[in-house]
């Protein structure tokens, strides 16, 4: 389980997130929204350890971000949205040398698997610099869950992907989830992807968590809204009419 108590990131007076009380639950996928600027990627960088928060906590299963820093890397993976790899390393060598990197146990056997899993066996052996878009997403998506973390994090995942690579993503994330039992926390700006995957969503604006609830509980509570999106901006808009 994931929460964060109070979390907050300052930049000198600017606050970026301001007290994020958040709960996501083992096994969810959650959809973390907002505008542009409105806090996902502080908020997500904070929990996979790469910035330091000003005050506040944040845990993932019962270790904390900053105490126990190694103990959450290796509970997460992390997909940020631009993705690094090696444009002449064939998918295989690029998976080799983040998994060795980051010393993942039985690199190759987890590579086959990976591979097997996210349906790329056939360009294992590929340069990544043929690549398109959506597949070097996918290679990013296999490194980041080569030593089969309990929560995968991803940043934007389907940002600038056509509809069939936007849909291989999506198939992808549900199948992880569904094998492994894998939490997922997406920052998304893309409402149709949420509610086409997410059991559960929070919304971020200005750095202020303003509802996290399951996906049916929100539907529920605007029973009169036709869809996510107006669900959406009856609570954004709400508050920045304010
Ligand atoms: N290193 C930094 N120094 C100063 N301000 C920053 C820094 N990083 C982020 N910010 C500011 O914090 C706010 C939140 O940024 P953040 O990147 O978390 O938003 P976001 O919701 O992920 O937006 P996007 O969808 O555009 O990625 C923005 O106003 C941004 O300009």
């Amino acid at each position: 389980m994931l929460v964060t108590k109070d979390l907050t990131k300052k930049y000198q007076d600017f606050t970026a997130v301001d007290k994020l009380n958040l709960t996501v639950k083992d096994g969810a996928i959650f959809g973390f929204l907002g505008h542009n600027g409105a806090g996902k990627t502080t908020s997500l960088s904070m929990l996979t350890t790469l910035i330091l928060p000003t005050s506040g906590s944040a845990t993932i299963d019962g270790f904390d971000v900053v105490k126990d820093n190694l103990q959450v890397r290796n509970l997460l993976g992390y997909l940020p949205e631009n993705v690094m790899l090696y444009g002449d390393l064939t998918a295989r060598e690029n998976l080799q040398f983040f998994g060795k990197l980051s010393k993942v146990k039985d690199v190759n056997k987890n590579i086959d698997e990976v591979l097997n899993m996210l349906n790329f066996t056939e360009w294992t052996d590929k340069k990544v610099k043929t690549f398109s878009k959506g597949m070097r997403q996918r290679i990013g998506i296999a490194q980041a869950i080569l030593h089969k973390p309990k929560i995968l994090f991803l940043d934007e995942p389907t940002s600038g992907l056509d509809p069939q690579g936007t849909k291989d993503i999506r198939n992808i994330l549900l199948k992880i989830n569904a094998e492994w039992g894998t939490t997922i926390f997406m920052n998304t700006h893309l409402l149709s992807e949420v509610t086409k995957i997410c059991t559960d969503i929070g919304i971020i604006s200005r750095g202020n968590l303003l509802v996290s609830e399951s996906l049916s509980n929100l539907k529920e509570n605007f029973k009169d809204a036709k869809s996510l999106e107006e669900i959406y901006f009856s609570i954004e808009g709400g508050v920045n009419n304010e």
